[in-house]
C-alpha cells in the first residue's frame, strides 16, 4: 500500500512538472536537442517538435540521433548548395543548427580514421511516408558534392559520373519497387542497402545498391485504394495498339491516373 501511495505522489509529481514545462510555450522551439527536455515524456518530447515544426524548424537532435519532421513541402535554401557548404566547412559542425548535413558531415569525416580509415553506417528509419527516401538522397547528394570538391576537374567528372548513376538508377528501381499507398503515393516496398566507397583521399570512387525484402505480394493483392507497383501503370501508358491487342487489352483501355501519382511517375 505505501508503495502504492508513494506511486501516486511520484506521478503527480511528474504530471506537476510536466505542465511547469508546458507552460513555457514560446519556449518549447528552442529545445533543439530533445535530451534537454525535462522530464522527457511523450508530451514534452511531442510538444518540442511540434512547435519547431510551427516555425519551420524540421530537424531535431536526440542525443547522437537526429529527428526529421516531413515538412510535405519544399523548404527554400534548407539544402541548397550555399548551406551545404556551411555545414562542410565548419570546425564543428553540431555547434550550426541540427540538419541533417550535419549527420553526413560528421560520417564524412569519422571516415578518416587516426591511422586507417574506419566504415561510416547511416540508418534511415521511420514509418512509412516520414522521408527516408529523401533523407537517403539528401545523403547521397551532400557525400557526392563534398567528395568531389577538392579534386581536379577531371576526378570532379568522374565523382560527378558516380553520382549521376547512382541518382539516375532511382527512377528505375521505384518504377519496379514502389507504389501508390494510401500513407505515400510513391512509397518504396523495399529495403534498400546503398553503399558509398570512397579511396584513402576521401573521393567518391564508386557506388552499390543492394535491395531486399520486397513486398512481392503487392504484384497479386492490393488493400482497397492502393496500387500495383509502378512499372505496371508505365507499361500499359507506353504499350503500342499492337502491344495491346497481344495483351489483350481493350483498345480503349486507359490506365487512370491519379493526380499526384502522374506527377511521380512522369516527372
Ligand atoms: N525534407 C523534406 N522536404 C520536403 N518534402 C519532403 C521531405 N521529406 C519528405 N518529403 C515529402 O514526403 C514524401 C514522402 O517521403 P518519402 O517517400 O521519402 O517517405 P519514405 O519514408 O521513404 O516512405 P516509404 O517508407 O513509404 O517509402 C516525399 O515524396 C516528399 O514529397
Amino acid at each position: 500500500k505505501n508503495q502504492q501511495v508513494s506511486n501516486h505522489t511520484t506521478y503527480n509529481g511528474m504530471e506537476e512538472e510536466v505542465k511547469a514545462f508546458l507552460i513555457n510555450e514560446e519556449q518549447l522551439h528552442t529545445f533543439d536537442d530533445l535530451t534537454k527536455v525535462n522530464p522527457v515524456t511523450t508530451a514534452t518530447v511531442l510538444k518540442c517538435l511540434q512547435a519547431r515544426y510551427a516555425t519551420s524548424l524540421f530537424y531535431t537532435h536526440a542525443g547522437c540521433t537526429l529527428v526529421a519532421l516531413n515538412p510535405f513541402q519544399p523548404v527554400p535554401n534548407l539544402y541548397s548548395f550555399n548551406i551545404m557548404r556551411d555545414y562542410h566547412t565548419a570546425s564543428r559542425p553540431q555547434d550550426l543548427q541540427p540538419h541533417i548535413y550535419i549527420v553526413a558531415e560528421l560520417a564524412f569525416r569519422n571516415v578518416q580514421g587516426q591511422v586507417e580509415p574506419i566504415n561510416q553506417s547511416l540508418i534511415v528509419s521511420g514509418e512509412s511516408g516520414a522521408g527516408k527516401t529523401w533523407t537517403s538522397r539528401c545523403l547521397m547528394n551532400y557525400f557526392a558534392t563534398v567528395a568531389a570538391s577538392s579534386t581536379s576537374a577531371k576526378c570532379q567528372e568522374h565523382v560527378e559520373r558516380i553520382e549521376k548513376r547512382v541518382l539516375d538508377s532511382n527512377p528505375v528501381m521505384e518504377a519496379f519497387g514502389n507504389a501508390c499507398t494510401l500513407r505515400n503515393h510513391n512509397s518504396s516496398r523495399f529495403g534498400k542497402y546503398i553503399q558509398l566507397q570512397l579511396n584513402r583521399s576521401q573521393q567518391l570512387e564508386g557506388a552499390s545498391v543492394h535491395t531486399y525484402l520486397l513486398e512481392k505480394t503487392r504484384v497479386a493483392y492490393q488493400a482497397p485504394s492502393e496500387r500495383n507497383f509502378h512499372i505496371f501503370y508505365q507499361i500499359i501508358k507506353g504499350a503500342t495498339q499492337e502491344q495491346r491487342s497481344e495483351w489483350n487489352l481493350s483498345k480503349t483501355a486507359e490506365f487512370v491516373w491519379l493526380p499526384n501519382v502522374a506527377e511521380t511517375l512522369e516527372g
